[in-house]
């Protein structure tokens, strides 16, 4: 692997770009609703949160090495094989913050260089070096960290705490259950093999299903719910239902599948990538539809 590609490797490029993705969202949602968009603020906000969002992941897998050597899917990772020292993985990690809360500190406000700094936090310690290797609530931490970019992103249109963000925060919180619930069935072994408790190895597969069925309904619930709160037109409304009780219909085969690895793989996470996808796409225009 080419140094470049190694340093781009340690930025998690899938689970940064899907963050990005939900700021950028958050921050094109709150101009539809505050009829308040500007060039400066969008990139700046896309940017920075770029890098800290970066600069979390590189640091997640400086301190998970220990982790991530027995994982089939991560050992390969320049932090395991060590094509990038620890020293450089921790430089990097700080000049990306550092860029990051810069860019959002110059040209967006207070509050989203808080959520940025929260989000950080949250993921490195709170979540990876902590409650990830300690307990199946672990993911419930990972899901407030998960949530900060799309706040973030809201939070450089609206500049104070209101209940669009506190919205827009509890949809991604709950969306990553069923995501990482599903991962959590179809690698449950490797989790296993490397002594993390994520639920799927604690509480067994059924229970696991269930609660990627009852974290879907909120998740959908939540998503509709911007409609009589005033925030989206009727089309998000009728696309985001349909598409919301198609996702609970196939948590609901969940309960009888009779391959649930195959399921969580093929169905519920691939569904859950869709998901997102369509989310931001709505967010972003469903302020502005009827
Ligand atoms: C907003 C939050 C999140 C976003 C946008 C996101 C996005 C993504 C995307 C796009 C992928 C597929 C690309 C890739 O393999 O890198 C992925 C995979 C993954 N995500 Fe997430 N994710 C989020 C939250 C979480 C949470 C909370 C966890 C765990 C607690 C998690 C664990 C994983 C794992 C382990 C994979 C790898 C799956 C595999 O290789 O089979 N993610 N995520
Ligand atoms: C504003 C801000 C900086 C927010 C942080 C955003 C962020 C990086 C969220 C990631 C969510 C998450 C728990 C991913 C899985 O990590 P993992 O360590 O379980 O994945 P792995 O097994 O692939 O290493």
């Amino acid at each position: 692997m080419s140094k470049i590609k190694a340093y781009y490797q340690l930025v998690k490029p899938g689970v940064m770009y899907g963050n990005v993705l939900t700021g950028v969202a958050g921050y094109l949602f709150a101009a539809g609703h505050f009829h308040q968009f500007s060039w400066v603020g969008f990139i700046a906000t896309t940017l920075g949160m770029t890098f800290v969002v970066s600069a979390a992941c590189v640091l997640n897998n400086y301190l998970d090495q220990d982790i991530d050597q027995i994982m089939a899917r991560t050992k390969k990772r320049p932090s395991v094989t060590g094509e990038v020292s620890g020293p450089a993985m921790v430089t990097y990690s700080i000049v990306l913050l550092v860029l990051g809360t810069a860019v959002l500190a110059l040209w967006t406000n207070w509050l989203v260089v808080a959520i940025g700094l929260i989000g950080f936090v949250t993921y490195v310690w709170l979540y990876g070096a902590w409650s990830k290797r300690l307990s199946l609530h672990g993911t419930t931490m990972g899901s407030i960290s998960g949530a900060m970019p799309i706040a973030g992103g809201y939070a450089a249109v609206s500049g104070s705490i209101d209940i669009g963000l506190i919205m827009v925060f509890l949809i991604l919180f709950f969306w990553q259950f069923p995501e990482f619930y599903s991962i959590s069935i179809y690698r449950r072994k490797e989790y296993k093999a490397a002594g993390v408790p994520v639920i799927s190895v604690v509480r067994g597969v059924p229970a696991t299903i269930r609660w990627i069925f009852i974290n879907t309904i909120l998740y959908v619930l939540c998503t509709v719910a911007l409609t009589p709160l005033g925030y989206t037109g009727w089309i998000y409304f009728v696309i985001m239902l349909i598409a919301g009780l198609y996702w609970i219909y196939v948590g609901y085969q969940g309960f009888s599948a009779k391959k649930p690895e195959e399921w969580a793989r093929k169905r519920m996470f691939r569904l859950a990538m869709y998901h997102i996808l369509l989310l931001c796409v709505m967010l972003s225009i469903g302020p502005l539809l009827p």
